[in-house]
């Protein structure tokens, strides 16, 4: 499931992350790339040990413990630190699939990437092409979203960002392990969570239908969670 999620960070935190980010230093984008994807990725990056790129990581980590449709969407285990890419004059990353374990460098800490995320960090006014374009089984779906916005993939789709020729394109993008790793189980999931909210609102927290779906959900996550 491809899934767009409004207002991560507000505008102001936008502003507030793009002063920090923009004054620090950028490197080559493949620094991070696995070996098929160093072919196809043109951009730059802060590098992972940047303590700026830290400090707006965790900020943008803290967002989204607060975002609920995230949380009930990506069903989060691990989220690997934020990351952050800038694309400008012709650069574009073309199509690839992401590696399937992140491992952080000088550290223990590593991840299966079920769910791949970025989350834009200009207006898309500002720039032109950047479109992230992804292949899922329902064809190709292309996204460029206001600042602040963030979508999530599934980690398993090729995908590719076209080249930015005017302006430039900021964003932050990292990769969640899920406590469920199947997407159509964690899909699922999803959306029978909404509809329990749904329902809750017309009838009632203590509805009993509402209740017993609240405890089916509850018994299915248990089948399929890994914590
Ligand atoms: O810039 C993006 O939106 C995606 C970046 C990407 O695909 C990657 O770093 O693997
Ligand atoms: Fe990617």
């Amino acid at each position: 499931m491809l899934l767009t999620i409004p207002n991560v960070l507000t505008k102001d935190q936008v502003a507030k992350c793009r002063a920090a980010i923009d004054a620090a230093a950028w490197v080559d984008g493949n620094e991070t790339s696995g070996h098929q994807s160093a072919l196809a990725k043109n951009n730059l990056q802060l590098p992972e040990s940047s303590p700026v790129a830290q400090q707006m990581g965790n900020a943008i980590l803290d967002a989204l413990g607060r975002t609920p449709r995230f949380i009930a969407a990506a069903l989060p285990l691990k989220v690997f630190p934020p990351l952050f890419n800038r694309y400008e004059g012709g650069q574009e990353f073309r199509t690839h699939v992401d590696n399937s374990i992140r491992a952080m460098r000088d550290s223990n800490f590593r991840i299966r990437s079920d769910l791949s995320a970025t989350l834009f960090l200009a207006e898309p006014d500002t720039y032109d092409g950047g479109e992230l374009v992804v292949q899922d089984l329902y064809g190709t779906q292309t996204v460029k979203l206001p600042a602040g916005d963030l979508v999530l993939y599934p980690a398993s789709s090729l995908h590719h960002v076209t080249p930015v020729t005017r302006g430039a394109r900021v964003a932050s993008f990292f990769w969640i392990q899920s406590m469920v790793r199947d997407d159509g189980e964690r899909t699922l999931l999803f959306q029978m969570d909404g509809e329990i909210q749904a329902l809750s609102a017309r009838l009632g927290a203590d509805d009993s239908s509402v209740l017993a779906l609240t405890g089916v959900y509850h018994n299915l996550l248990r089948r399929w969670a890994e914590v």
